[in-house]
């Protein structure tokens, strides 16, 4: 019998081999302990380890994690690529997100960033278009597309809600987005939204010449959520929205084995993700979040801002870099900056974090004084002059639109 103690857990020396999950954490020891004490409690609780010194049989280092740099507040945590089932994410964060967080040895610890091996990579799908989405599913080219949520976010009747989309597409907006707490209730049935919207889609495709999609949102139990998939497939939607953390992950994985048989492509919403990462100092990263979300297949996920809008924000900028950097085969996935956003905001939003993204305004289109399709032409119309490198000011001469949407909000960040 040989005993297992925290100090089998650190080595300061240790070199994680290529095949291990190497975890970055922000830590916080409680009063009594050292980072070193804290350090072997997180490798030995997040891997095969408690608190009570073990008796086993043989050797159990195999599965076991280890801590093996410390620099002040911040740890390097390795993990064996056999203590985790590959392709399954809830495995996964119970692991490296699972019972440290509420571990009395740390008095906070925040997981900042995974650098991830190939093997677990390569057990998840990634997305299935990532940011070609902007020509392989619409017209954007290279330009940010464009997206908008009827206002109020629950309340509009069905018809209300395709009226409103019909005149978005035929502003000049890409995507319809449904909002994160709309789904299926009794003044806007799922079934009906998504037949009426695709049908108005289609007169709005016709229209403006430009190609234009839903992001149906299927957020729901299960069964639920794999039967709406189905029915935005067969009805000819290319897009579904998931709500990907109130969801959960395990959804999100179901939801993407049935796009990739559809080829629809997953928006990812992210409410409550500030439940994890809006205390610096504790929870999940959201660019952790972001990369569990790569990793599970979605196509876009809201990044946030880079903090011009009504939402506080985690580094947009460094999170949209690292959606894009390569990671070992699997596709890019698009940022959606999403929040508080309008028209007098675009310029800035783009020299912030580039084009390769999606711009997405709710208020900021449907709170334009002539209404919603006005908002959608001014919106696409601050785009159109960011883009070109021209200056908004000089473009709403000759855009009325977009003139009437900077003399209502400025180039002002909401609360
Ligand atoms: O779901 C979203 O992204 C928000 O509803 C955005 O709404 P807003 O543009 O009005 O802030
Ligand atoms: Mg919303």
């Amino acid at each position: 019998m040989t005993g297992i103690t925290y100090e089998d857990f650190i080595d300061l020396d240790y070199e994680p081999a290529d095949d291990e999950l190497v975890c970055d954490f922000r830590v916080t020891p409680a009063s009594d302990m050292d980072m070193e004490s804290a350090g072997s409690r997180v490798a030995s609780e997040s891997s095969n380890g408690t608190w009570a010194e073990l008796q086993v049989e043989g050797s159990i280092t195999d599965l076991s994690a280890t801590c093996f740099d410390i620099q002040g507040d911040r740890i390097r945590v390795a993990y064996p690529d056999a203590l985790f089932e590959h392709g399954n994410m809830p495995q996964v964060l119970s692991c490296i997100a699972g019972n440290i967080l509420g571990m009395k040895a740390v008095e906070r610890i925040r997981l900042l960033d995974c650098d991830w091996p190939e093997p677990l990579t390569s057990s998840f799908p990634g997305p299935q278009y990532g940011t070609s989405v902007r020509s392989e599913l619409l017209d954007a080219a290279d330009r940010p597309i464009t997206a908008t949520v009827p206002k109020p976010k629950v309340g509009l009747s069905t018809d209300q809600h395709v009226q409103v989309a019909y005149e978005a597409w035929t502003g000049g907006i890409d995507l319809l987005k449904d909002d994160e707490n709309l789904t299926d209730q009794s003044f806007n049935r799922y079934e009906d939204r998504l037949y009426q919207s695709l049908e108005r889609r289609d007169e709005a495709e016709e229209e403006t010449g430009e190609r234009k999609s839903y992001l149906v949102n299927v957020t729901g139990t299960g069964d639920q959520m794999l039967e709406r998939v189905q029915m935005a497939a067969d009805a000819g939607c290319e897009f579904v929205m998931v709500d990907v953390v109130t969801a959960g992950w395990a959804a999100v994985q179901q939801v993407r084995e049935l796009t990739e048989e559809e080829g629809l492509a997953i928006h990812a919403h992210r409410a409550m993700h500030a439940a994890f990462d809006r205390v610096p100092d504790h929870g999940v990263s959201m660019r952790a979040l972001a990369q569990v979300a790569r990793l599970c297949g979605v196509d876009h996920i809201h990044t946030g801002t880079a903090d011009l809008g009504k939402l506080e924000n985690e580094d947009t900028a460094g999170i949209n870099e690292w959606l894009a950097s390569d990671l070992h085969g699997l596709k890019d996935v698009l940022p959606m900056a999403s929040g508080g956003l309008h028209p007098g905001l675009v310029p800035e939003l783009v020299d912030r974090i580039g084009t390769n993204i999606g711009i997405q305004a709710g208020g900021g289109v449907h709170g334009h004084p002539d209404g919603t399709h006005a908002g959608a032409k001014a919106l696409r119309q601050s785009i159109d002059a960011a883009v070109a490198g021209i200056d908004i000011e000089e473009y709403a001469d000759t855009h009325p639109e977009l003139r009437t949407a900077l003399d209502k909000w400025g180039t002002e960040t909401p609360r």
